[in-house]
């Protein structure tokens, strides 16, 4: 059965940890966007804020009145500069105890427009598929990542704890479409 938080049908793939999930908190929208290309991902170094110093796809918050594909469309060209034809892969609840719950829609695309420029936020880079730095992202993303390689709808669930200024994976659930 998925965790609170997740809706409809889904396949388990992977879960783990011990903790209980975390109490229900109010929810706020996200976008995260990948682009795929000739067997590369294009992936930005964090250089400030949450997540920083690891790789991640590009966005951020949906503002108010904003559709979500608007909002990942809008973060994609603040943070790397470019254009590109977005589709939804899947979505992820990232909580932490006391925040609000952090719903993040997640975007792929295949091709681009514009060049990718470096921002405040982010430094763009290349990987190939086969050498994604998952050692150097959020914890859960090396279970749902190849689900986004692979067009394959996803959904998931993964809590943290803040220790310091780390986050600490603590109990996660991730399926892909029935
Ligand atoms: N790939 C990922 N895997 C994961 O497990 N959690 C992620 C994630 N990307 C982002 N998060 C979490 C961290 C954070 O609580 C929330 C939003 O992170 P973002 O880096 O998108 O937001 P920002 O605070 O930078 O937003 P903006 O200031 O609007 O750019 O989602």
């Amino acid at each position: 059965m998925p965790p609170p938080g997740i809706f409809g049908d889904w396949e388990l793939t992977h879960t783990g940890g011990t903790s209980d999930w975390f109490p229900v908190e109010e929810t706020r929208y996200y976008t995260n966007a990948f682009l795929i290309q000739n067997a590369k991902i294009l992936l930005g170094y964090k250089k400030r804020g949450l997540g920083i110093h690891k790789y991640n796809g590009f966005g951020g918050k949906v503002e108010p009145d904003e559709s979500t594909v608007a909002a990942a469309a809008r973060e994609l060209l603040e943070e790397a500069g470019i254009s590109a034809p977005l589709e939804h892969a899947g979505t992820l609840l990232f909580v932490v105890p006391g925040n609000k719950w952090a719903h993040i829609d997640i975007f792929r695309a295949e091709e681009y427009s514009g060049t990718i420029i470096e921002s405040d936020e982010m430094r763009p880079e290349w990987f190939d598929a086969s050498q994604i730095p998952f050692d150097n992202m959020w914890d859960t993303d090396r279970y749902w990542l190849p689900l986004l390689l692979a067009k394959h709808p996803f959904a998931g669930r993964a809590d943290f704890e803040k220790e310091g200024d780390s986050y600490i994976l603590k109990r996660w659930w991730i399926g892909k479409k029935t």
